[in-house]
């Protein structure tokens, strides 16, 4: 796991994994190991985690149909209940349950533990689909400051206690950004951007900018970049989206060469 190849040494004081859901299945001592000795080194660690293709496995089986938007998937009444039972009730625990055996000390939570306030995102277009308007840094802080890795899935509610999805990335993001994390990293299925078939090592806002124009990022790696440039933009120093060995791109917000 490396900060940007410039400024390495320093482990953070606070950083934000969030695990995708393809990743979960490849999580492994080494990553534990990982976690570990951040944590060792002072390192304040928070993981969120998605479960895309256990929910897409799991909508299958019961026959609910489902498509997405830039990213986003569109929530029926039906679906929500499957996403929370996925997302909650099985992914959840299972990583919790991973971490603690392999030697931390980590516990489940999903923003309805009154830890996200949420409203609909837009409900005509993407149903039950929430826009995070408040993160609860309160309970964050009381684990952190016990030694405990709160686990959250990218579930919340509205203030009436309707559930509602949430996109995994954008879920990182607003935590990385409520309890202010030095560094974010965005644990997925593939070693950073590719841009016609080459890793990115290093990007910038405005070639994001362009690649999405031109459908270069497209589905699932536009909330990723989205959420990237909104911690970006809001100071926190250090973003990479990285695959399963924890290397590959780092994003900048400045053209730092213009
Ligand atoms: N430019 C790109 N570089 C790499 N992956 C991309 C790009 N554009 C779209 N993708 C897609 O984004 C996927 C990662 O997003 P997603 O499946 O949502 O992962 P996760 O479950 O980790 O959140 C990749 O597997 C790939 O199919
Ligand atoms: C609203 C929305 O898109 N929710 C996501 C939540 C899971 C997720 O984000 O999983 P990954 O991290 O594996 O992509 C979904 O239903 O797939």
């Amino acid at each position: 796991m490396t900060m940007s190849k410039s400024t390495q040494p320093t482990a953070p004081k606070r950083i934000v994994v969030k695990l995708g859901g393809s990743m979960l299945e490849r999580l492994n001592e080494n990553h534990i190991a990982n976690f570990k000795r951040l944590q060792k080194q002072g390192t304040d660690l928070i993981i969120v985690h998605g479960g895309g293709p256990a929910i897409n496995k799991q909508l299958a089986e019961n026959g609910v149909a489902s498509t997405t938007i830039g990213g986003i998937r569109v929530t029926s009444k039906e679906a929500v209940t499957i996403v929370q039972s996925v997302l909650v009730g099985q992914v959840n625990p299972t990583l919790v349950h991973q971490l603690n055996k392999g030697g931390m000390t980590a516990i489940g939570l999903s923003g309805y533990d009154n830890l996200l306030t949420c409203d609909f995102l837009d409900k005509e277009t993407y149903g039950f689909v929430g826009e995070i308007k408040e993160v609860n840094n309160n309970l964050i802080e009381t684990l952190l400051a016990n030694g405990i890795t709160p686990v959250i899935s990218c579930f919340g509610c509205a203030n009436d206690g309707t559930p509602l999805n949430i996109n995994g990335d954008t879920v990182a993001s607003k935590i990385a950004l409520a309890i202010k994390a030095e560094s974010l990293l965005l644990v997925t299925d593939t070693p950073g951007i590719k841009i016609n078939g080459e890793v990115q090592q290093v990007v910038t806002a405005s070639a994001i900018n362009n690649w999405i124009e031109s459908e270069d990022i497209y589905g699932g790696m536009i909330p990723k970049v989205t959420a990237a440039l909104d911690c970006l933009a809001e100071g926190i120093p250090s973003v990479q989206i990285v695959g399963e060995s924890l290397e590959g791109t780092t994003i900048l917000q400045q053209e730092v060469f213009a």
